[in-house]
């Protein structure tokens, strides 16, 4: 290829495109979780790879590779919006992308090999890749609401990524007559889109990522505070939300229950684990529905759960460990054919600092509530001054 030397600058803009398309790629192998993201890399990676060759070329090389290059755009562009639309639990017809694919490709051939027509072919292929970018249009934004920031600067980017797109085909239309040159490759109409397209993706993986990572983020956290069996927050999660609630006088008074599953040992033994897993969530179950919204129901480990309620005295939590006692009386499990009853240890809270020492009143309320009978709610007679 006879170009001057200052030519293979323009390489510049596919190999940035080919290293983003890589560090997606390294992103999968890392995260592993996020299915979308080799998808994307391929939607980077490809068209790179196209958008190299093609810079080194002169205008015939262009007519003499334009539908392998086509080929590799349009293959890159649905791998893009199929791993767009997966983020988003959607998915891209496959179908309607063979239509757009062939029917670009044979267009493409008829315009290189029968009729060389250079401007044609790139209004060919612009059109064909904004119509390959609307195809998960639907799956994005068919939520009304996109949830949080960065859920809406990935809908706002995408809607503008489409809409230059859609806009690149009519430019073309547009600038041909006038634009006739000798070799497209080095006109600044290829340069300006070597840049946008570089804009595009340097931003769309910036965000991309952004959201890939803040989803492995939400996950870890979900991980490390939730009890896998019951989807209640764990011990650790228990004591850092209800430090906060502590301090929060709006939401005083506080009262503590120490709640745990009668003769629980009986139901493993007799009807085995499984069974008794799907006992403990649906008492689990039982006392979320039972509480309001910003109290904390936590499983502490075992068959025990702990409940710290906000803006209750002795009276209001007697009232919910009965509302408790009562939906479990009415409750026909699958698992087992009988009841199952709870006892409950009652406690009030009076600060952040008293914590630890009304899980032990309340556990020794519980114990006493297990000796004397279970299926019960027991209070210490003398509680810390409210
Ligand atoms: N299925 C299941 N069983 C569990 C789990 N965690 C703890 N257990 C069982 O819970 C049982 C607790 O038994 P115990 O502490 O003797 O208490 P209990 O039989 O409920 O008797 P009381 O509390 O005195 O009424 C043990 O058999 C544990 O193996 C769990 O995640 N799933």
């Amino acid at each position: 290829m006879n170009l001057p030397p200052d030519h293979y600058f323009v390489l510049i803009v596919p190999i940035g495109i080919f290293l983003l398309g890589m560090a997606l790629f390294t992103c999968w192998r890392v995260l592993r979780q996020q299915h979308f993201l080799p998808w994307l890399a391929t939607g980077y990676l490809l068209p790179a790879l196209a958008m190299a060759v093609q810079s080194l070329m002169s205008n015939e090389q262009l007519a003499d590779w334009s539908v392998i290059a086509a080929a590799l755009y349009l293959v890159g562009g649905w791998a893009l919006t199929r791993g767009l639309a997966m983020r988003h639990g959607g998915d891209v017809s496959l179908p309607l992308a063979i239509v757009i694919g062939v029917t670009t490709l044979a267009l493409l051939y008829y315009y290189s090999r029968v009729e060389e027509q250079l401007w044609t072919r790139a209004i060919c292929l612009n059109t064909a890749l904004a119509l390959m970018y609307l195809l998960p249009f639907r799956s994005i934004l068919r939520r009304r609401n996109p949830g949080d920031t960065l859920e809406r600067i990935v809908r706002w980017s995408y809607i503008a990524c489409v809409g230059y797109a859609l806009l690149r085909p009519l430019l073309i239309m547009a600038l041909a007559p006038d634009y006739e040159m000798a070799m497209l490759t080095r006109s600044g109409y290829w340069l300006l889109t070597l840049a946008a397209s570089l804009i595009f993706s340097i931003w769309f993986m910036f965000i991309l990522l952004a959201c890939a990572l803040r989803d492995v983020m939400r996950v870890l956290h979900e991980e490390r505070n939730r009890d896998p069996l019951t989807q209640l927050i764990n011990r650790r999660a228990f004591f850092e939300s209800a430090e906060r609630a502590l301090q929060d006088s709006n939401l005083a008074p506080w009262a503590l229950l120490a709640c745990d599953v009668d003769h629980f040992k009986q139901v493993n033994d007799t009807w085995g684990h499984t069974a008794g897993d799907q006992v403990l969530q649906s008492v689990a179950h039982i006392l979320t529905e039972q509480v309001r919204r910003d109290d904390l129901v936590s499983r502490f480990g075992g068959e025990e759960f702990i409940i710290l309620l906000n803006r209750s005295d002795a009276g209001h939590a007697r009232s919910v460990a009965q509302r408790i006692q009562s939906q479990l009386a009415l409750t026909r499990f699958s698992a087992i054919p009988g009841k199952v009853t709870v006892s409950f240890g009652l406690t009030l809270v009076t600060s952040a600092a008293d914590l630890a020492h009304a899980i032990e009143r309340a556990d020794i309320s519980l114990y006493q509530a297990k000796q004397s009978g279970r299926d019960r709610i027991c209070m210490l007679p003398e509680e810390p001054p409210a």
